[in-house]
């Protein structure tokens, strides 16, 4: 059953509104096209409200916008000493999940869309993960006519950007889910999938969903070069999972050769991508990336990700749950690295502001620092977290290629080189831009509550071994220059 929104735009404010479609008329057009351009409406245009109505399932998103607090620029890394704003959010008006905290001097907006954007200061970058069968019953229409003599110029139609994104391990549990959401992003003109087996099929499959992406498949080493050429993010999900009763460093001796081949043959052929890690154990594999990429001669720390979105998104999650907040609307940063006790979500910084006792703290702190181990245990030996995996990959994706497409507010933590602490990797909240990492926000390790300061020096001794356990394999092996 659709349900409909009615938004009223404000002076200051826009709408932005996705549409593949060429004509000049949206109204005849939204509902039997694809979402994959952008359209902004404005007040100018439009000055009474557009009534838009879509699924209730994908095409709207509860949204409320809350302030969050600014870090303090001369607390951050030398890109936010620049003079760039720092609104400190996290990930704004992204379409898979992130919530989008504005300043203070932003009205309550009404509820965000699925693929549809609210931003009070400007045009906001939309994008959004829906195809034609989830927005088919996405509708704009105007509620209330302007009341001038004429009808309003239809707005313009900007083209979607065409990035090219790679997943290796496309087969796997997470690339599978993963390559169908990529797919379903307007963002997307490539969709190279590269595994040593059974990727023809998956790609196969893919393909046939009407949405503007190509895709193609790539099978093993000799076709990897051919996958990586051109690309402007590779995401990095193959690798062997858990199984019960294994820590996530039990992984490294199998993971650590596959993250170094493959890293090597990104440098070779894409050496100006975004590289997201997911394989595990992160807090190893994004050190031995590094250390790769350095001996080929092409390190940029702004580029190299390790994916620790998941956390964030468990983090959310339970907050909601214990809370009963709409999960929508919370946002906790999680900082450190990504295995066990090297998880530590900033509770006391969740936005918008909660308060919890001691023991919630502490029971919910030690939930989401054992969420990968409640999915493992639940899969009993089939694998561990790939669904939730894809879509916070996916979300981090999103986020970096609406950083690369120029947006100026996209926030996400990330496990990256940093000097937040004395530890060369660490994961915090990230401004991205074009060029990668623009800030760290260091803002976000101050005033911290004792128990926080207390899991925050518990992590390091843990996350500087792994880290170190990483360079000192890379530094082992040979690499072909
Ligand atoms: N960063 C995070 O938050 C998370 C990380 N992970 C990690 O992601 C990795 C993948 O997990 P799943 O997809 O569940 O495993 P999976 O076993 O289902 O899939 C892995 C895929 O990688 C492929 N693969 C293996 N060696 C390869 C190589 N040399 N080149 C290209 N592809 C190769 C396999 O053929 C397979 O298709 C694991 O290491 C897991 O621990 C999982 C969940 C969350
Ligand atoms: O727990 C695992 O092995 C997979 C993982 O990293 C997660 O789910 O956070």
């Amino acid at each position: 059953i659709p349900i409909s929104r009615t938004i009223n735009l404000s002076d200051e404010g826009s709408l932005e509104v996705s549409s593949n479609t060429n004509s000049e008329n949206l109204e005849d057009n939204w509902d039997d096209t694809m979402l994959s351009r952008r359209m902004v409406l404005t007040a100018d245009d439009y000055p009474g409200s557009v009534q838009l109505s879509g699924m209730p399932a994908l095409a709207f998103r509860e949204h409320r916008q809350e302030p969050f607090s600014r870090p303090n620029p001369s607390q951050s890394r030398a890109g936010s000493k620049t003079g760039s704003k720092m609104a400190a959010t996290s990930a704004s008006a992204l379409s898979i999940g992130s919530t989008s905290h504005a300043s203070k001097s932003t009205p309550c907006l009404p509820p965000k869309a699925f693929g549809v954007n609210f931003n009070s200061r400007n045009h906001l970058k939309s994008s959004s993960f829906l195809n034609k069968e989830s927005t088919a019953a996405l509708r704009y229409s105007s509620t209330q006519k302007p009341q001038t003599h004429h009808q309003p110029p239809p707005p313009a139609l900007k083209i979607q950007a065409s990035f090219k994104v790679a997943i290796l391990g496309a087969a796997g549990g997470i690339g599978q889910p993963l390559a169908l959401l990529v797919k379903m992003s307007p963002l997307v003109s490539d969709l190279h999938l590269y595994d040593i087996a059974n990727v023809k099929g998956v790609a196969a499959d893919l393909s046939h969903c009407n949405t503007p992406s190509q895709v193609r498949d790539f099978t093993g080493n000799a076709e990897l070069a051919a996958c990586l050429k051109g690309v402007d993010v590779v995401v990095i999900p193959a690798g062997v999972p858990r199984k019960p009763g294994m820590t996530r460093d039990d992984l490294f001796n199998i993971n650590a050769g596959i993250v170094k081949t493959l890293i090597e043959a990104v440098a070779d052929n894409c050496p100006d991508a975004f590289i997201h890690i997911i394989s595990n154990p992160v807090n190893s594999t994004v050190p031995i990336a590094a250390e790769v990429l350095k001996q080929k001669g092409v390190y940029n720390p702004k580029k190299l990700f390790g994916v620790t979105t998941l956390d964030v998104v468990r983090a959310n999650t339970f907050v909601a749950q214990k809370k009963n907040l709409k999960l929508i609307d919370v946002d906790v940063p999680v900082i450190g690295g990504h295995a066990g006790i090297t998880i530590l979500p900033l509770l006391s910084k969740t936005k918008p502001s909660v308060t919890f006792t001691e023991q919630e703290a502490s029971d919910l702190t030690v939930r989401i620092q054992n969420g990968g181990t409640e999915v493992v245990e639940a899969k009993a030996g089939a694998g561990s977290a790939t669904l939730s995996m894809a879509y916070a990959a996916a979300r981090f994706l999103e986020s970096s290629l609406r950083a690369l497409d120029g947006d100026s507010d996209v926030y996400e933590c990330a496990f990256v080189e940093s000097d937040v602490t004395e530890l060369p990797f660490f994961a915090s909240r990230v401004k991205l831009g074009k060029k990668g990492v623009e800030a760290v926000i260091a803002a976000d390790l101050e005033g911290l509550t004792e128990y926080e300061k207390k899991g925050l020096e518990a992590l390091k001794v843990e996350l500087k071994g792994s880290i170190e356990k990483g360079v000192a394999f890379a530094q082992k092996q040979t690499v072909g220059v």
